[in-house]
């Protein structure tokens, strides 16, 4: 059985892309990558399946002669943006879209296993196909549902992000911090509904929720260090029915970025007074609630990640570009938490941004990305 050819890691690339699926819900999505998986040999792989997170899929590859067991994790879900690349390959879930780049990620990560299914590591290797990494923290799900316990134990973990801001299959690290944590946030606003016509006798929420979300723009600009930095998107509010009634009721859902845990803890406990303070002086109900989950800043190993850099500036086939540290969040940040490794970015260079409609990565950035990191797997296992 040949290792993945170009041609076909695309094809797979494009199905994945055509056929996005929720975090959580990622059913076909699953049930694809094993069949591809199928198709390698099978010498020396395992499949484990989670009966708590059905959708999450483990391949365990038995090492000839393993001094330890290295990780590689992929996320698998996708956000619900409606596509508008216009691709022949775009999704066909209406509504849904792989505008963060998991299926790049995906493909990348099935070329890898792919070479090592034909060229047997000598080290152990762990393979995790993660759901729900944009939301519902599936990292942290599969962590506490025991999954990586004896065999199953990563000694390290590798993972990727896609990045468009970098040259199509450049690599991008750095030591240290290199994903900020996040908070969701949920707030909602309970006040009075009435007629348009007597705002006397109503406590109206749209103007409440208002006053809310420009009083929480100055949370960063006027109590947190600029040197520092910290992020408040707030990227939905709901409120209201009609012109002429008065809201009762505004719901609003956002996102809080910090690069430390005592960032983050701050940025909360502002938005906590905040909202009490509107609570306050609207004479309403103001329900903030925040949900750290597992999206942990992303904090490399030193020694792994020193290793990691040495290699991938050292490799002729390989664009390393040292990056900042960047207010994306990720869930990885929990097993990292847990198991010490690497975080690093891929280059699909791209005008749109991730989370964008128009998002289309440079696939040649899979061939260049399986390369190096294949390489780099093989020269870890030499050590
Ligand atoms: C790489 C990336 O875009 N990750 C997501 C992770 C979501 C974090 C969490 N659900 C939140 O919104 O706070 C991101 O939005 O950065």
């Amino acid at each position: 059985m040949p290792v993945l050819t170009e041609e076909s890691l695309i094809q797979i690339r494009r199905d994945l892309h055509a056929m996005p699926e929720l975090a959580l819900n990622e059913v076909r999505t699953e049930a694809y990558l094993e069949k591809v998986i199928s198709g390698f040999n099978q010498a020396h792989l395992t499949v484990k399946h989670i009966a708590d997170l059905p959708t999450a899929l483990l391949v365990r590859v038995a090492g000839s002669h393993p001094k330890r067991t290295l990780g590689y994790r992929t996320d698998i879900d996708a956000l619900p943006v409606s596509e508008k690349t216009g691709l022949p390959f775009a999704s066909k879930n209406p509504g849904v879209m792989h505008a963060c780049g998991h299926d790049i990620h995906m493909t990348v990560a099935l070329g890898v296993l792919s070479y090592f299914s034909e060229h047997q590591p000598t080290d152990n290797m762990i393979f995790f196909f993660q759901p729900a990494e944009e939301s519902k923290n599936g990292g942290k799900l599969a962590y506490e549902l025991g999954v990586f316990e004896g065999e199953w134990r990563p000694d390290e973990f590798y993972g990727l992000h896609d990045n468009p801001d970098l040259p199509a299959g450049a690599i991008g690290c750095r030591m240290g911090t290199l994903f900020a944590g996040t908070t969701e946030v949920n707030i909602d606003l309970e006040g009075k509904g009435g007629h348009a016509a007597y705002p006397q006798d109503a406590n109206d929420m749209v103007v409440a929720a208002a006053q809310l979300i420009g009083q929480v723009q100055t949370i960063i600009s006027r109590s947190i260090d600029p040197i520092e930095g910290g992020v408040i998107t707030l990227g939905k509010m709901e409120a209201g029915t009609i012109r002429n009634v008065i809201a009762g009721h505004a719901h609003i859902e956002g996102t809080i970025r910090g690069l430390t845990q005592t960032m983050i803890q701050k940025i909360d406990q502002r938005l906590q007074e905040v909202g009490a303070g509107i609570a306050k002086s609207f004479n309403a109900q103001v329900t903030v609630t925040l949900n750290q989950g597992g999206y942990l800043p992303v904090e490399n190993d030193p020694e792994l990640t020193r290793r990691f850099i040495t290699y991938m500036k050292q490799n002729d086939d390989v664009t390393f570009i040292e990056t900042e540290p960047a207010m994306t969040g990720e869930d990885f940040g929990y097993l990292l938490s847990k198991i010490p490794g690497t975080m690093f970015w891929l280059g699909v260079e791209d005008d749109s941004q991730l989370h964008s409609a128009t998002l289309n990565p440079d696939e040649s950035a899979i061939a260049k990305g399986i390369t190096g990191i294949t390489g780099f797997l093989e020269s870890r296992m030499a050590d």
